[in-house]
């Protein structure tokens, strides 16, 4: 099964699990639009009432072109469940995020879910994290000086750029520094620094977020975090 055929069948079981009068948190990226396609499907074929919550602009087009209704985080108490990418995921269910320059969204509405999924191909398991730039959103101002500290604490930072050379402008009007590691070992650790650099907004490490992920394949593989 190819790479575009593994998004489409996880996003279709992902789908699956979302029950009527559900709040539901709706994630970033190609895997997610696959899931938010059969979940309109869902609403339109069955009559599904659910309410979502969005982790950018590009979902919220989506989901709102396709009938599913959309509110502001503020305007729910929680939300049920939320399903969403990952770039990378280790054992323990933890994670790299934000390829898609979503992540300070995914995270906020993240923390504000009860259950957290996350649905990924194979591709995506990586033992310790890594293979993948590790995404920081960042204010404008000073940019240039938060490069420099990260490239002084060896974290190999680039300035993301788009295809056409133009620098990244994330939804909520930051940058964002990739950092170019081979390997994580201990995210916690890196997690903790990044949060403390002033300029910092938020960071793709996702610990201790994901209560189960998805991983499509030949056969579809359910995950589930141990502590
Ligand atoms: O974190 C994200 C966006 O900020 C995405 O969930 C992540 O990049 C995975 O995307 P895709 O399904 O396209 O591989």
């Amino acid at each position: 099964m190819d790479i575009v055929e593994q998004k489409k069948q996880v996003g279709k079981y992902a789908a699956s699990l979302v029950e009527d009068k559900m709040t539901v948190g709706l994630g970033t990226g190609s895997t997610v639009k696959f899931f938010v396609d059969a979940l309109a499907e869902r609403v339109k074929n069955e009559g599904l009432d659910i309410i979502g919550v969005t982790t950018s602009n590009r979902t919220a087009e989506q989901a709102t072109s396709l009938g599913i209704k959309i509110v502001d985080l503020d305007a729910v108490e929680n939300i049920d469940l939320t399903i969403d990418g990952a770039d990378r995921v280790n054992q323990q269910l933890d994670g790299i995020k934000g390829g898609g320059a979503a992540l300070l969204f995914e995270k906020i509405v993240a923390i504000n879910s009860k259950q957290n999924i996350w649905i990924v191909d194979e591709t995506k398991l990586a033992d310790p994290l890594g293979g993948f730039p590790l995404p920081v959103e960042v204010v404008t101002y000073g940019v240039g000086h938060l490069i420099e500290l990260f490239a002084k604490a060896d974290l190999h930072p680039v300035l993301r750029k788009d295809a056409a050379g133009e620098t990244v402008v994330t939804d909520n009007g930051n940058y964002i520094i990739d950092l170019h590691l081979d390997q994580i070992e201990n995210p916690v650790e890196l997690a903790d620094w990044l949060a403390q650099q002033v300029g910092v907004i938020e960071h793709g490490l996702f610990i201790n977020i994901a209560n189960h992920v998805i991983v499509a394949g030949e056969e579809i593989k359910v995950l589930d975090r141990k502590n």
